[in-house]
């Protein structure tokens, strides 16, 4: 096959969908989009959600997930993929081995566990399973504060925890390590980055007092992931996936009763032709 027929920049998510459209694969294909990314999709599980919870879930089967990856191998230049929502220990281990199999590039693990209306989308007993084997293979991890103090089995208040979690998450391969600030009560929103070279740096903006935040991990991861396939180094995709999330919380869009999702438009609005 040509390569240069396939040249357009390609992304993978791995993930659930969210038949609500804010998080999960919805939100992951829309991010993509803006960042002008041709985006692809294994879904491992679907839910019934909307802005005021999770209904149900239901994790596919081993057979179809593993399918839709050959599909994609088969066919697609996949310069860097994404996980999200993952269900359990064995469908972490069904990704595991398809990541091991092919190469889609750069991988950015999202480790989600509980969604915002407190619904568990990862057992418990999957979080070892993470640390132990899907940890290893990231290029980049992006935990909440609960997510990060649940693979550390640390308790994370200040900034200075936040740097001996990165230092510990480091310590399970993972290369490049982000700890999202936002489920923190301070008037910032403040997230720590550990680079895999030592750097580390702070990213802050102004907390938005709102409730419309649904799918705010799976949009930043997202953007990351896009723009890696584009061939940025990490810190850019890292900083533009922070300003990206940032626009699409503060230009809120009226959605649902409950936890809204974000306006997907908003950084291409404030940046025309970025
Ligand atoms: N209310 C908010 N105002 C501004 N930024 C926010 C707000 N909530 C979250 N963020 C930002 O959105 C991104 C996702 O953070 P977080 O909500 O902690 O992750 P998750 O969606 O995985 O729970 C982070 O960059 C965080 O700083
Ligand atoms: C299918 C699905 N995947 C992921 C999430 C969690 O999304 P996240 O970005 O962590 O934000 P919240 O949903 O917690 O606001 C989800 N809800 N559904």
């Amino acid at each position: 096959m040509s390569a240069q027929l396939n040249s357009f920049p390609q992304t993978l998510t791995i993930a659930g969908t969210d038949s609500g459209g804010g998080a999960g694969v919805m939100a992951d294909l829309k991010t993509m989009q803006e960042r002008h990314v041709f985006s692809t999709a294994v879904i491992v599980a679907v839910t019934a959600q909307n802005t005021l919870g999770v209904q149900d879930f239901s994790a596919l089967s081993k057979k179809l997930i593993d399918e839709q990856f050959a599909s994609l191998a088969d066919d697609m230049a996949i310069k860097a993929c994404k996980t999200g929502m993952l269900a359990d220990a064995e469908h972490v281990e069904i990704v595991v081995d398809n990541l091991k199999k092919y190469d889609f590039g750069p991988l950015i693990v999202d480790p989600v566990m509980i969604a915002k209306g407190g619904a568990p989308l990862l057992a418990d007993s999957a979080i070892d399973v993470v640390k132990r084997d899907l940890l290893p293979l990231a290029t980049v991890v992006t935990p909440n504060l609960p997510e990060a103090e649940r693979l550390t089995d640390m308790t994370i208040k200040t900034p200075a925890d936040m740097q001996a979690a990165a230092k510990k998450l480091r310590a399970t391969g993972a290369k490049n390590i982000m700890i999202k600030g936002g489920h923190g009560n301070t008037e910032k929103v403040t997230d720590y980055v550990l680079l895999e070279d030592g750097k580390e740096f702070w990213l802050s903006a102004p907390r938005v007092d709102t409730i419309r935040t649904h799918g705010t991990g799976d949009t930043l991861s997202s953007a990351m992931t896009a723009e890696i396939a584009k061939g940025q180094d990490i810190e850019s995709a890292i900083r533009l996936a922070k300003d990206f999330v940032e626009a699409a919380i503060r230009n809120t869009i009226q959605v649902g009763h409950g936890h809204g999702p974000l306006n997907h438009w908003a950084y291409g609005e404030e940046h025309p032709g970025k």
